[in-house]
């Protein structure tokens, strides 16, 4: 099946390619952000995150990240504001990071990583019948960037933490009802905002990315339990540590990087 790509030397980005030749396209993420050479737009108003009437469903392992999903079959849970026409719907979220000690963000700022990314997937509701469909379109997906940088304890991750043992395995889920991501969110919600695509395969130029400029802070101690998720299923041999599940920087191609204020 298609599901073949990872993060590995024979299976990572510089191969991915070959099963995804968009890989090689025009507007692929993540990017280099230079703050100096991103164009204020006065234009770009703030965004806004309705999360208060979200619904988690459960948090899986993939085999690529730890995903939580929500409920998707109305307008519970939406962004809207700034660079978007319309708003959009919360899908899921999930995570990129590296090993210890290492950057493990996607999005890098002026050649600098971040420990990790959060990623907040929303889709096009309105002009989409389907996430399927608004995943292969140009406007159809918004995803909400979310720097994570390593210092104190952060006070609400450990309840994601506190459940990453039962999605050990390649394709575990279990429940996970009642998260609100809003308490993942920094202070200020000034962001960059440029057109992209998806970070891993299928790799879809179908991302309007929203990153916010202010990282949250979390703990090495709680970066270090992401990473005792493992890539592969609990009937495999192998025992492959998930980490470094992050794509490197794409050309910009000339892309325009606006800034809110
Ligand atoms: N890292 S990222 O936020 O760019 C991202 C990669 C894949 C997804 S998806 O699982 O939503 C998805 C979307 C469309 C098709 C298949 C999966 S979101
Ligand atoms: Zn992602």
């Amino acid at each position: 099946t298609g599901d073949q790509w990872g993060y590995g030397k024979e299976d990572g980005p510089s191969a991915w390619h070959i099963n995804y030749p968009v890989a090689l396209g025009n507007r692929q993420s993540p990017i280099d952000i230079v703050p100096d050479e991103t164009t204020l737009d006065r234009d770009l108003g703030p965004i806004f995150l309705d999360y208060d009437s979200c619904t988690s469903i459960n948090i899986s392992n993939n085999g690529h990240s730890v995903v939580v999903e929500f409920v998707d079959s109305d307008d519970r849970s939406m962004i809207r504001g700034g660079p978007l026409d319309n708003p959009y719907r919360l899908k899921q979220f999930h995570f990129h990071w590296g090993e210890k000690g290492h950057e493990g963000s996607e999005h890098t700022v002026a050649g600098l990583g971040y420990a990790s990314e959060l990623h907040l997937v929303h889709w096009n509701a309105v002009k989409y019948r389907s996430f399927t469909d608004a995943a292969s379109a140009p406007d159809g997906l918004a995803v909400l960037g979310i720097f994570l940088e390593t210092g104190d304890d952060h006070r609400w991750l450990h309840l994601i933490t506190d459940v990453l043992f039962m999605v050990k395995y390649k394709d575990s889920v279990t429940d996970f009802k009642g998260f609100n991501p809003k308490c993942l969110l920094p202070n200020r919600l000034h962001y960059w905002t440029y057109l992209g695509s998806l970070t891993t395969p299928p790799l879809h130029e179908s991302v309007t990315w929203i990153l916010l400029k202010e990282p949250i802070v979390v703990s090495d101690k709680q970066l270090g339990m992401f990473r005792m998720l493992l890539f592969n299923g609990e009937e495999e041999d192998e025992r492959k540590k998930m980490e470094n599940n992050f794509r490197p920087p794409q050309p910009l191609n000339g892309r325009e990087v606006r800034s809110s204020n």
